[in-house]
């Protein structure tokens, strides 16, 4: 037998998965009103996660998500809730609302997450685990490492991340998906397999089928580098924001002239328009040369009376459109209304040119900023801009972005 096959008869024990879940806490005692959240679509993987997961605590609750996408994904989907329920798991089955036309592998994952995170929130759950694993942790360090990048995306997926309201962890990052299986038939446990995971249409697919070991080696290699030199950069990143970078609540920084660098931007321009991706290394240089411009939705210009430097905010153009109150909505991918005490029909849009017309001009925000803050409308008119505390006392919005600007997933080599 060699080390490989060895390897992949072991039985993962309880003990085993506890002592990978204790360095990605703190987790909340182990009580009903705080369970901790499984993600599981049914296959080998995360059905190997809520097995092991619920050994580790009692109280776990599991949902599985059907896209519609597969005319027997319904039934899967109630067969996988079934099967959690009789390992002792509560489960939810959430079903998704139809897509629209194109991009809708993309569409299917914005929309599963969206649906877990509000999943977690009304369960109350602060965690959700998810189980991608080894294999799959070396086929992204490979494919990122074909398309040259940076230390950044070769430190490959992460372990825990933030979105939103919720912290998505990845337990089993270290572990191989054979040993999964090997647990689920020593448990008896039986699994689905999803026909798109043999489907060699996909890159990742052909990747999964092709990798040899010596290059699944190379990539586990990479990304243990990669990892390191991110942590040294990312502590660099933050003392130089320590230093240079003042945060508004209103969502817009002011970054020093001596602070103004590649890494610093990237990481105010992501934060800025709320989004989860970096732009890329040539355009920052590009807006670093010029001095001003545009990038991810997110002016930069100099500074004037606000600093020695430059400063970031929203652009209006980029601004989404309105959303229809309710609590919890989010708009902008950017600001979450608390609250949604306001007239059947109200929506939350930009305050645009009604952030000029009134007496709420202010001199400590630029008044581009003040154009792209949430308000409530109805009826085409501004009833409620709980930015200034203008409207009912219960209104506000928080920040909704959940991607920190620096330290995400430090302590996992
Ligand atoms: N339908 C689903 N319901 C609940 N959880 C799911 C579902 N599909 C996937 N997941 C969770 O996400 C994990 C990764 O699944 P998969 O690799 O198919 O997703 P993906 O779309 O490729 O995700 P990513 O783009 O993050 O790699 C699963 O092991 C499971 O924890």
């Amino acid at each position: 037998m060699t080390s490989e096959s060895l390897d992949s008869a072991r039985i993962i024990g309880a003990g085993e998965f506890a002592a990978l879940m204790m360095p990605l806490g703190s987790w909340p005692p182990d009580m009903e009103a705080a369970p901790v959240g499984l993600a599981v679509s049914g296959g080998a993987d995360s059905m190997a996660l809520a097995f092991l997961a619920r050994r580790w605590r009692r109280n776990v609750v599991a949902f599985v998500v059907d896209h519609g996408l597969r005319p027997a994904s319904a039934s899967e989907a109630c067969l996988t809730v079934g099967r959690l329920k009789q390992m002792g798991i509560k489960a939810h089955l959430l079903k998704l609302p139809p897509f629209a036309r194109g991009r809708i592998q993309e569409r299917a994952r914005e929309a599963r997450f969206a649906a877990l995170e509000d999943a977690c929130v009304t369960e109350g759950c602060l965690d959700l685990l998810i189980a991608h694993h080894a294999a799959d942790q070396e086929e992204t360090v490979w494919m990122r490492s074909l398309r040259a990048s940076g230390p950044a995306g070769l430190s490959g997926i992460k372990a825990v991340s933030i979105r939103g309201r919720i912290r998505i962890v990845r337990p089993l990052l270290s572990l191989s998906p054979q040993r999964l299986r090997t647990t689920l038939r020593a448990g008896g446990l039986p699994w689905l397999e999803d026909p798109s995971n043999t489907n060699r249409r996909f890159e990742r697919v052909r990747w999964r089928q092709d990798l040899t070991p010596p290059q699944r080696q190379q990539a586990a290699f990479l990304q243990a580098g990669a990892v390191k030199e991110r942590l040294c950069l990312e502590a660099r990143l933050a003392a130089d924001l320590a230093c240079y970078v003042t945060w508004y609540p209103e969502g817009w920084v002011s970054l020093e002239r001596d602070g103004v660098c590649e890494e610093s931007l990237s990481a105010l321009l992501r934060l800025v328009s709320g989004g989860s991706y970096r732009p890329s290394r040539e355009a920052v240089h590009q807006l670093i040369k010029q001095g001003h411009g545009t990038l991810l939705g997110v002016r930069m210009r100099p500074a004037g009376r606000f600093g020695n430097g430059v400063i970031l905010f929203r652009e209006e153009r980029a601004v989404s459109g309105p959303v229809r109150v309710r609590a919890g909505a989010v708009w902008d991918g950017r600001w979450r209304l608390l609250g949604a005490d306001y007239p059947q029909g109200s929506e939350i849009a930009a305050l645009g040119d009604a952030a000029s017309r009134s007496d709420r001009q202010r001199r400590d925000i630029p008044a581009a900023v003040l154009r792209t803050l949430p308000g409530i409308w109805h009826d085409g008119r501004l009833i409620s801009c709980p930015h200034f505390g203008n409207g009912p006392e219960v209104a506000g919005f928080v920040w909704a972005v959940g991607v920190p600007v620096t330290g995400e997933n430090p302590q996992i080599v």
